[in-house]
């Protein structure tokens, strides 16, 4: 799909508090949405509003996977400015490892085949045996 291409000067029409856009790694970023979630604070991200805050986002030592959250608020490629291949790649995190990891041990965390078998013949034995044991002492009983 083709991407939407801005100027530096659209992009700074957007740079309210209600409408905040900025440039990242050549990427037209919406992220009025965000300004609540934002981890360090809206006034940080109102201050860049409207410019290429490529150096500040890249400053902070931003995680990875802010990095990869970059792509979900992306309106638009600035113009003029070309994606190199890695660009487009979801940069990997130790978090979306750790979710894997997560979703693996709960796969695994089931019971094992043979608990399974246990938990439904040891109740069916006793209840056997309980019935046996009944039978039996009645039919002790009716001999006496
Ligand atoms: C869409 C763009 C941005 C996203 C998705 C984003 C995301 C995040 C996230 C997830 C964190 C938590 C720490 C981490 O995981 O690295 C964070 C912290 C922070 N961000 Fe951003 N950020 C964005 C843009 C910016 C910009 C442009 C600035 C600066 C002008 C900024 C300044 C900060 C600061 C100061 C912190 C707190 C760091 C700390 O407490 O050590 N962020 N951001």
């Amino acid at each position: 799909m083709a991407e939407r291409v801005f100027t530096l000067s659209q992009v700074a029409q957007h740079k309210s508090k209600k409408d905040c856009w900025f440039v990242i790694n050549g990427r037209v970023l919406n992220v009025t949405k965000f300004l609540e979630e934002h981890p360090g604070g809206d006034e940080v991200l109102i201050e860049s509003a409207g410019k290429d805050a490529t150096k500040d986002f890249e400053v902070i030592g931003h995680s990875k996977a802010a990095q990869n959250l970059l792509r979900k608020y992306q309106v638009g490629v600035l113009q003029g400015y070309t994606f190199k291949d890695e660009d487009s790649k979801e940069v990997p995190s130790k978090e979306s490892k750790k979710k894997e990891m997560n979703a693996f041990v709960i796969k695994n965390d089931g019971i094992p085949k043979y608990a399974a078998f246990v938990e439904f013949f040891v109740p069916l034995l006793v209840a056997g045996s309980f019935f046996c044991y009944r039978y039996l002492t009645r039919a002790t009983q009716i001999t006496y």
